[in-house]
């Protein structure tokens, strides 16, 4: 007969327990212990009610015996208070993603003496039925060991289940093979139903054997327990008694082990989100507190369990506990082929390398967008285009550095801290329409038209040799900046200047009418000009010359190339000495590029041909060649034994006077006025003939110069500028 099951936990079967209150989500105290010896506790496990999960019970609260070495982990439940005998389980291991704690499993047993007396028994029996557990269904298996056994497992508060397993063996070798399935012979097993959480287990033998029965002889005990699965593997070892040592006596309580589910039953249900929440909304419950985490209904029994979201591993029960995780480091994740894992927030991606297109993460990956040999034809392109642009790359950073190194020589950085427009040479190329508008040259080189960036018309001078590098910017400096002050009405203005070629390049303003010697010798027809303009001319240049020679601070600064090819004409003819300080840099830059001494051999003083000495009074002597031109429109054409300087001379000496000479265009007017006018040109002619005196003494100044100019203009034309009548 089977033995009868003990009257155990009948006090805690009673059906109408009121259902416990809803508890209110407590997030983990901080300074509760996260371990005990080598277990884990993650929330919400906690080490005593108050760092464990609910307000007032003991579902997740655990404790720790410090008096092991290593300290070991028990659950509370049991012992519940009702239960005397039931011992606390001891802990292996927590796991918050599968709602499972894997447990030490008690071991029922019975040992006979004889075929029908017995020595020992130890029937286990638990309950678990209020506390968060259920016995694993699909994680364990009820286990019966003996060679005359009928295990016998009996659950439900009510004890309604009830079911079993025999196994037999007539003798140790008629029992099965080491690791052998348990089907009976030595061991059996028996799967376990849902939702069991009192547990009987019971052993007994078969009747009918007694008093024949010799099983106790060679297996002395029958053992039964509820074990993980694959966990057990049978041996005969275990039927025996060796050395004095049962099965039980050799595994103690703490080798056979066996798997509870858990999840929070006191706090109902998951909670569908609202219908405002969104689509990608997830179901909610107070335990679930971290962000990226949801709720999943208990799969055994009631209740609910966290989970973190997809893309998220961690603690969902905890405040931030989902951390994203980087799929792209876990193989259950990967990207097909040709593309490469990128991880985002909660999820990845797989991005098609360069050249390919699909979805990555399909299993056949990403494709190529062109065929092989589209791809050929297009990397060739993309080297050639390469090899072609890089070269030219070089060259414009080469370019780059060398106009870098000019503008530093040529004093840039102390140009700009001077107020002084400094164009780049891009700039000027601008304006210039890439210097394609030539207007002239001359010693320093080609002049271009241009409009600047207030479309004013603007001249832009560009050496024309390059020369050996100057060593020193210096000199430019200085010059540049001393023109740059020049403001005289009647001076072509400097209005900026480029430092990145090897010889600065100068921009000034751009003078319309050319220069007096095109008006009086250029080609064509000859323009017609009164000899109140004349004089103007002759004035206005002869005041820029004294202003540069004695006003101003400017003491002897020489122009050293006074003609009328540098005296410029606006619209009204307003003449503008050009050339100042260009006549300095091209000295200075013919220090280093080999040219000649700057100046014209018609207008030169021959004093200095003769000493070298260029003084004030050797602009003076052009100034005169100059006055004779305008007033005979002849060219100041010097060929070592004629010119027009000796030739007036000549003329002046032989005649008493130039009127020979004089330009027969002066005088188109009446009579009278030409008689006036034939005066004033003798007095500009021996003007013009003191200027051009050997003894250098014997010159006018510039000053004189304007001076009896302005007399002459004076005395044939009045007061009012206008031609007397
Ligand atoms: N600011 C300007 N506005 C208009 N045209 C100008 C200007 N500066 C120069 N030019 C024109 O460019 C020509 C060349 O000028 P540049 O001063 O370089 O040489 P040059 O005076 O003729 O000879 P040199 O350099 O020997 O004195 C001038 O004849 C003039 O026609």
């Amino acid at each position: 007969s089977l033995i009868p099951l003990p009257p155990l936990v009948a006090a805690a079967s009673g059906s109408n327990i009121a259902p416990p209150p809803p508890v209110v989500a407590a997030a983990p105290r901080p300074g509760c212990p996260s371990m005990c010896g080598t277990v884990n506790i993650p929330y919400p496990f906690g080490i005593g009610v108050e760092c464990a999960w609910g307000s007032d019970n003991f579902d997740f609260a655990v404790t720790c015996n410090h008096s092991f070495n290593p300290p070991r982990l028990y659950t509370l439940n049991p012992p519940r208070p009702d239960t005397d005998d039931l011992e606390p389980f001891e802990v292996i291991s927590i796991s918050l993603e599968a709602g499972e704690i894997r447990v030490f499993s008690p071991v029922s047993y019975i040992c006979y003496n004889s075929s029908n007396t017995t020595d020992s028994t130890g029937f286990k029996v638990w309950s678990i039925k209020t506390g968060p557990f259920l016995l694993s269904k699909t994680r364990n298996v009820f286990t019966g060991i003996g060679c005359s056994t009928l295990a016998l497992l009996a659950g439900r508060e009510d004890l309604s289940y009830y079911t079993g397993c025999y196994t037999s063996c007539m003798s140790l070798h008629a029992a099965a093979q080491d690791g052998e399935e348990c089907a009976g012979l030595g061991c059996c097993q028996m799967p376990i139903p849902t939702n069991l959480s009192t547990i009987h287990i019971n052993l007994g033998n078969d009747d009918s054997y007694t008093p024949t029965n010799t099983a106790w002889r060679y297996s002395p005990c029958s053992y039964a327990f509820i074990a993980e699965k694959g966990s057990y593997n049978f041996t005969r070892r275990d039927l025996a008694r060796l050395a004095n040592k049962t099965f039980t006596d050799r595994v103690g309580n703490r080798t056979i082990r066996m798997v509870l589910d858990w999840a929070i039953r006191d706090g109902g249900s998951c909670q569908a989100p609202t219908k405002d929440a969104g689509a990608s909304a997830k179901q909610t419950a107070p335990a679930c507190i971290s962000r990226n985490s949801l709720c999943v209904n208990a799969t055994h029994g009631s209740g609910y369990l966290c989970q973190c979201s997809e893309g998220y591993a961690g603690n969902p029960y905890v405040t931030d506990g989902c951390t994203n995780i980087n799929e792209c480091e876990l193989t259950k994740y990967h990207c097909g082929s040709n593309s490469k894992c990128h991880d985002t927030q909660g999820d990845y991606v797989c991005k098609c390398k360069f050249g390919y297109k699909g979805d990555g993460k399909s299993e056949k990956g990403c494709r190529r967008i062109f065929p092989g040999y589209a791809t050929a034809i297009l990397v060739a392109l993309v080297s050639l285009t390469i090899l072609v642009i890089l070269p030219y790359l070089l060259y414009k950073e080469h370019e780059r550095r060398i106009r870098r190194g000019y503008f530093d020589k040529n004093g840039g950085k102390i140009l700009s801290g001077a107020n002084i427009v400094i164009f780049s040479e891009a700039k000027l190329s601008q304006f210039t329409n890439n210097f394609s508008e030539e207007i002239g040259r001359g010693a320093f080189g080609m002049v271009f038209k241009g409009i600047n960036d207030e479309h004013q018309p603007v001249a832009v001078k560009r050496p024309i040799v390059e020369g050996e590098k100057p060593q020193q910017g210096g000199e430019f400096v200085g010059e540049i900046i001393f023109q740059f002050d020049i403001r005289h009405p009647n001076i072509v203005p400097l209005v900026g200047c480029c430092l990145e070629t090897s010889i600065p390049m100068l921009v000034f303003e751009f003078i319309p009418n050319g220069s007096l010697s095109d008006m009086l010798h250029g080609a064509g027809k000859p323009r017609s000009l009164s000899l109140q303009k004349r004089l103007d001319i002759a004035i206005g240049s002869a005041e820029a010359l004294t202003y540069m020679h004695s006003e101003a601070g400017h003491n002897n600064r020489i122009h050293g190339d006074v003609k009328s090819g540098n005296i410029l004409l606006d619209d009204d003819l307003n003449p503008k000495v050009s050339d100042f300080g260009s006549s300095k840099l091209v000295s200075i830059a013919s220090r280093y590029a080999k040219w000649s001494v700057a100046g014209d051999m018609s207008y030169i003083d021959p004093v200095y041909i003769n000493t070298g000495s260029f003084t004030e009074k050797s602009d003076v002597y052009s100034f005169g060649v100059v006055l004779l031109e305008l007033i005979t429109r002849k060219k100041a054409k010097y060929d070592g034994s004629n010119s027009l300087p000796m030739n007036f001379v000549k003329t002046c000496k032989k005649e008493g006077n130039g009127r020979k000479m004089y330009d027969r265009d002066i005088f188109s007017g009446e009579d009278a006025q030409s008689q006036r006018s034939i005066e004033c040109l003798d007095r500009v002619g021996a003007l013009a003939v003191r200027c051009l005196k050997e003894d250098v003494e014997e010159r006018p100044t510039m000053a004189e110069v304007v001076e009896e100019l302005k007399q002459v203009k004076l005395i044939a034309f009045g007061n009012s500028g206008s031609e007397a009548s």
